[in-house]
């Protein structure tokens, strides 16, 4: 029986890789050769195969932060990692927390979506969830808006519209931006069958509805002068609406909140750019023109 190939050291070389298996991981019977003339040209007392695929698969190695082990010398102590892999081993605090976080909103988000398809457990209220949908949607909110201001008679009424238009505007150009930078897809058991979408609403975060959701409530209440019970249903419908877009499977439940955050915050820009015919003029006098 012809005893086994061996290296410098006298080790048979099977140990690291077959001399003659032909296995394409290695290259073949074409690649052992190769892998031979490796062989030959490595110091003596390393064993240059193992060390070749160790480097190979080790992440360190390949970013080429510490010399090929052993090469020459004495077998090598492991390096310190380099700060970068000590914090991917060691992640800190922050890194865990929001691991789990986003694994807890994938799954609650995975267990609200019961609208997400006709076949869902609540899937016959899908129909009504969609009704809510394109109760927030943009178009609805800048076409009426818009048929509004050419309706209004009144200075402080126009005022208001104009305000409004401005905050509907912000906000689409604010959550494409967003939705563009992070690109988080949206949820795989979601149906893309949306009344009429931009192109970066194929991404999910923040919800676009939730923001309008909570801008438009907040501005109402602030310009309106309702009584309570109608408040009240103006707050409902944006906290429904919000968790519509988890149970339609449209969003997970971290877009939605932070969509109602960002809408918030927004009134809060428009409340302190307040358009008036004071501080912007050729606005209102352009609209009166007939
Ligand atoms: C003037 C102009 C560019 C109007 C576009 C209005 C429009 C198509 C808005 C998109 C509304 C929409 C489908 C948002 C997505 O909401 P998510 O809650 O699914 O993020």
């Amino acid at each position: 029986m012809p005893s086994p190939r061996r290296n410098a050291e006298g080790r048979p070389l099977a140990a690291c890789a077959p001399s003659s298996s032909g296995s394409p991981a290695h290259g073949g019977g074409g690649g052992r050769f190769e892998f031979q003339s490796l062989l030959s040209s490595r110091a003596p007392g390393t064993d240059p195969t193992c060390a070749r695929l160790r480097a190979s698969e080790s992440p360190v190695h390949r970013r080429g932060s510490f010399p090929l082990a052993g090469a020459g010398s004495s077998p090598a102590l492991p390096s310190p990692l380099p700060e970068e892999d000590r914090m991917d081993l060691n992640p800190s605090f922050l890194g865990i927390a929001l691991r789990s976080l986003l694994a807890i909103d994938l799954w609650l988000s995975k267990k609200l979506g019961v609208c997400a398809g006709e076949s869902s457990s609540w899937g016959s209220v899908r129909p009504l969830m969609k009704l809510l949908e394109i109760s927030g949607h943009g178009i609805p909110w800048l076409l009426g808006t818009l048929y509004c201001l050419s309706r209004s008679d009144s200075w402080a009424g126009r005022e208001v519209l104009m305000n409004l238009l401005f905050s509907l505007l912000l906000d689409l150009l604010l959550v494409a931006l967003i939705k563009g930078l992070v690109r988080r897809r949206r949820p795989a058991h979601n149906q893309m069958d949306m009344f009429f979408t931009l192109s970066v609403d194929k991404y999910s975060f923040p919800s676009g509805h939730a923001t309008r959701a909570a801008l438009v409530s907040r501005f109402i209440l602030n310009h309106l002068v309702l009584a309570i019970p109608l408040r009240v249903l103006v707050v409902l419908w944006a906290f429904i609406l919000g968790l519509s877009r988890v149970m339609l499977g449209r969003h997970n439940v971290t877009d939605v909140a932070f969509g109602f955050f960002l809408g918030y915050m927004q009134y809060s820009i428009v409340d302190y750019c307040w358009l008036s015919p004071h501080n912007a003029p050729v606005l209102f006098v352009l609209w009166n023109q007939p």
